[in-house]
């Protein structure tokens, strides 16, 4: 990350809702991230960028208060982040979640209000309320009482993002959400993300598809263990930044070769 924009991220970090100062998270003997440092508010589309092992999904959950720090902070609307709060939403990869598990869609919905009412609690009128009202706004009145396991993955998505609107989560922490679907339900995920994010929530979103990133998200943090690049997703998405996250794949020497066959001959 360049000096000068860190310290325009610094300058203007106390009017951003999210600020992440420094960030370093060790599992055991492995440093997964190290000196992470941006800031971001509500209403963004944030996409974290980076190869396999590169920190995403430790830094969603580490923002999401689900694995501890090993130094620096993490600020949301002022006051530190230390451990799982119900601003935050958090959706891990399709493969940690277990789908076979007979749960319906409502009963999946209604867990976003279990930080109010507690696992045992009873449910009130504004508990059912907010039910009610996740559950149409992500068009999954008619499929509120199929079990979790009979729905497409896009439709599981949906679910998962209505757990979180229930919860009236502001920040929705989200691993690989576009992983496996197909176009119309990838359309119908981005569409969903843009009008969740307008509405005045926080989207960051690990996400692999270089191609479609900077369509799909605001902004792009591009992270290899520590922050390369963090701003506009189509000026981070740069080819020069890519190929120093990804490596670049040299064909110049193939297309050298028949010029100095040519020449030997
Ligand atoms: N529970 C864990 N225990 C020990 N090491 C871990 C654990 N989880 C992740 N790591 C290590 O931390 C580093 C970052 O992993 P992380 O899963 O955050 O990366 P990622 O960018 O999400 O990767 P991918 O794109 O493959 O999902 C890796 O080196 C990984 O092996």
């Amino acid at each position: 990350m360049s000096h000068e924009h860190h310290d325009c991220c610094a300058h203007h970090s106390q009017h951003h809702e999210l600020v992440i100062d420094s960030l370093r998270v060790h599992y055991r003997n492995t440093l997964a991230l190290d000196d992470v440092s941006f800031a971001t508010s509500c209403g963004n589309r944030v996409a974290l960028v980076g190869p396999n092992g590169a920190g995403k999904s430790t830094l969603l959950k580490a923002i999401a208060g689900l694995v501890p720090r090993s130094a620096g902070s993490i600020r949301w609307r002022g006051a530190a982040v230390k451990k799982w709060s119900r601003e935050f939403a958090y959706l891990p990869q399709r493969e940690e979640v277990d789908w076979s598990f007979p749960i319906t869609v409502r009963g999946l919905v209604e867990m976003g209000r279990y930080p109010q009412t507690g696992l045992f609690g009873r449910f009130r009128a504004e508990d059912d309320a907010a039910v009610d009202k996740a559950l149409a706004s992500l068009d999954l009145v008619d499929l509120q009482h199929r079990q979790i396991r009979e729905l497409s993955g896009g439709q599981q998505q949906r679910a998962f993002l209505a757990r979180a609107l229930a919860q009236e989560a502001h920040v929705l922490l989200l691993d690989e959400p576009f992983t496996g679907l197909d176009r119309n339900a990838s359309k119908q995920l981005g569409e969903l993300l843009e009008r969740l994010s307008h509405e005045g929530r926080l989207v960051i979103a690990s996400h692999h598809d270089l191609n479609s990133a900077p369509r799909l998200f605001d902004e792009a943090l591009l992270l290899k263990t520590r922050p390369i690049s963090f701003g506009a997703a189509s000026e981070v998405l740069s080819p020069k930044n890519i190929d120093q996250v990804f490596g670049h794949i040299d064909d110049s020497e193939e297309r050298a070769a028949p010029k100095a066959l040519a020449s030997a001959l």
